[in-house]
């Protein structure tokens, strides 16, 4: 079926499944309660340029959900070393991907930062409606934190370099920086300075969507 004839719960349904992402009824019930409310609140956040929910459905959930399982994998990973499972979404506007990775993974700490406030009541306020307990909100700029994460992430935030500059004394020496790009940036891992390795940079296929994806895998040279 074309997916403009497909609700939202069908959307969401197979493409949650093409990406191996396992979601049960109240996962999925607050996956689509999110989108209600970015579509509810968007003229007064001002979150994000698309309007239509199918689209919002598709370039943000969709999209958000394909580095579910990476992000669960390097967790585990993290865990395994030790390491807690605190997480800093860095730019994360009106919660993409922090919303999305927080009721994916109940058991992960994911803490928003966005310089804009409302933006952070957004998603204060979808946390509280959603009954996320491990998802945080926090108006500050990135650089002001003073916490340490296991893994940082970030979605159409910054260049890498900048990415890396302002988190760097943010990321436990053995954490991760977990990029979400569109095409391979290639110019960006050239510029990036030498204490900083990519150590994977992972394809993503978005259900539904005509675009490359990719996941730059980065970690501090010395971990
Ligand atoms: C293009 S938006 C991306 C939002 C979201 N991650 C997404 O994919 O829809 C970039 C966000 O980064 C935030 N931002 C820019 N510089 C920042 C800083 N130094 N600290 C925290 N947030 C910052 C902006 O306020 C903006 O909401």
């Amino acid at each position: 079926m074309a997916s403009n004839t497909l609700t939202l719960a069908q959307m969401l349904e197979q493409g949650a499944h093409a990406l191996g992402v396992p979601l049960d009824a109240g996962q999925q019930a607050q996956l689509l309660h999110y989108v209600e409310l970015l579509q509810k609140w968007n003229k007064v956040y001002n979150l994000t340029a698309v309007r239509d929910p199918q689209e919002m459905m598709r370039l943000h959930l969709l999209d958000c959900l394909a580095v579910v399982r990476p992000f669960q994998v390097a967790l585990q990973k993290l865990q395994e070393l030790g390491l807690p499972a605190q997480v800093l979404d860095v730019g994360a506007g009106g919660g993409l991907p922090g919303v999305v990775l927080a009721i994916c993974c109940p058991q992960v700490h994911v803490q928003c930062v966005d310089a804009v406030a409302k933006k952070m009541a957004f998603v204060r306020q979808a946390g509280a409606e959603l009954k996320l307990p491990n998802l945080q909100a926090t108006h500050a700029r990135v650089e002001s934190l003073g916490k340490i994460y296991s893994l940082i992430t970030s979605r159409a935030f910054a260049s890498l370099s900048d990415f890396v500059g302002l988190t760097t004394p943010l990321l436990h020496p053995q954490g991760v920086w977990m990029a979400m790009k569109g095409k391979h940036p290639q110019d960006e891992i050239l510029a990036l300075p030498s204490h900083v390795n990519v150590f994977h940079v992972e394809q993503l296929q978005i259900p539904e969507v005509d675009a490359e994806r990719c996941l730059v895998w980065m970690r501090t040279s010395n971990a």
